[in-house]
């Protein structure tokens, strides 16, 4: 595909090599190489074509992507490449084997047509300067079960039934598929998510639940939890490791039953919505604890005016200067609104890197809090006004799936 001096670039076809690169990976992850069982499981997350590999006399590079597709402001979806599988092996970083990488990834995603890439990043300073930005974030809470009270006016909720990690994963893929997503910035868990996610849910040496809530139409959200019993001194600690729902009566009623489940101190919610106000639920508020917060999904628009014009815009009108140096043909300026987005030769009112574009574009960050901190270049007040009109959005986004 692309060569540098010591490097080739290729898409990883054989089963050799698609293994190879999951080894590297976990190397990469410091985690231990994978068991023929393990492997046998995460096989049907490569989809064909779609992964990478650098090779100098071995393998020393790799990064793949499957299909998805996010949820916008306004409900549509688009296409997403959810990149995921990145590492380059110990001896051989910093000398830009990502950088190859990322840039073989890219123009291939922007070839196809696809407008948007994802990912969830193990470190904070890797993706920015290929054009990702961070487009979600998350808050975690615990909830001390004892003091944890359901408030009078709280919807009672449906009935909830138990069954284990493998037998839920026959038909949880359904459930997911046909809840309503409440947030911008969810994404679609097609056929190769669930292999890999399916492993992530049971890395546990604890039984795992799944609680699965019934409303008046059917399954309407679900829990996956394991309890940990390893701190005699602080109680048990339910953890969910996957919670999702359709409807406020569904989150309802997986907490009642949640706060049922006995020996259990605490139930820890990691990495959840910024706006999912547990707090409602107790008649002491105080029962929730915020206990952290950080970054979900980091975006990459692949084709900008494509993917502004596909999301919901609000009120307002700007000219933005957009700046993709990996991309060029995004380079350039837009006129965006409710209802229009074209390239213009008018004025710009606010200029912008391609990666901060993609932090205002699910409504995560507000153009004037970027723009007080430079991260936006303003030629006209008015345009930061406008901007936060035209890309705010009723809830936090958040995507809420590891990949
Ligand atoms: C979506 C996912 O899969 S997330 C998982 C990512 N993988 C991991 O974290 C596994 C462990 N880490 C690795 O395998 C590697 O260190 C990688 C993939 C993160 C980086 O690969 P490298 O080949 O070293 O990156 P490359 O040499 O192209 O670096 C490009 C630039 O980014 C910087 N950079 C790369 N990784 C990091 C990092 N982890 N922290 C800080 N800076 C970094 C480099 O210093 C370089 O900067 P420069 O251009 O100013 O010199």
């Amino acid at each position: 595909m692309a060569t540098m001096s010591d490097h080739t670039v290729q898409v990883l076809r054989g089963e050799d090599d698609l293994r190879a690169a999951y080894d590297l990976l976990r190397h990469g992850l410091h985690a231990p190489p994978a068991s023929a069982e393990d492997w046998q499981r995460v096989r049907g997350a490569y989809q064909e074509g779609n992964t990478l590999g650098v090779f100098d006399d071995t393998l020393i590079g790799t990064a793949r992507f499957f299909d998805s597709e996010l949820v916008l402001p306004g409900g549509d979806r688009v296409p997403m490449a959810a990149v995921t599988g990145v590492a380059v092996r110990p001896n051989r970083t910093r000398r830009g084997v990502l950088t190859e990488l990322m840039h073989t990834q890219l123009t291939d995603l922007a070839e196809r047509g696809v407008p948007v890439a994802g990912l969830v990043a193990s470190e904070g300073l890797i993706y920015g300067r290929f054009g990702y930005g961070i487009a979600t974030t998350s808050r975690s809470y615990t909830v001390d079960r004892r003091r944890a009270v359901p408030r009078p006016d709280l919807p009672l909720g449906g009935e909830v039934e138990l069954f284990d990690l493998d037998t839920a994963l026959e038909w949880l893929p359904a459930v997911y598929r046909d809840l309503a997503p409440r947030w911008p910035g969810m994404m679609t868990r097609g056929r190769y998510w669930w292999p890999a996610g399916g492993v992530f849910m049971g890395r546990t040496e604890n039984p795992v639940t799944v609680a699965v809530h019934h409303g008046p139409g059917g399954a309407d959200g679900y829990a996956v939890y394991q309890v940990d019993r390893s701190d005699p001194r602080h109680g048990a600690v339910l953890k969910l490791i996957d919670f999702h729902y359709g409807s406020f009566s569904a989150f309802a009623g997986i907490w009642r039953y949640l706060l049922g489940v006995d020996l259990v101190a605490e139930i820890e919610a990691s990495a959840r919505p910024r706006d999912e106000y547990a707090e409602l639920l107790f008649t002491d508020p105080r029962a929730v604890r915020a206990t952290g917060a950080g970054d979900d999904i980091w975006l990459r628009l692949v084709d900008v005016p494509g993917a502004l014009r596909a999301r919901e815009r609000g009120q307002g009108t700007v000219v933005l200067e957009v700046v993709d140096p990996l991309l060029e043909s995004n380079s350039g300026r837009y006129l965006v609104s409710a209802g229009e987005v074209s390239k213009v030769t008018t004025p710009a009112g606010l200029r912008l890197n391609v990666d901060t574009l993609a932090m205002i574009y699910l409504g995560g960050w507000r153009p004037s809090a970027l723009a007080e901190a430079g991260r936006i270049e303003v030629a006209d007040p008015a345009a930061v006004v406008a901007a936060d009109s035209l890309f705010a959005t009723r809830r936090a986004a958040w995507c809420g799936t590891f990949f």
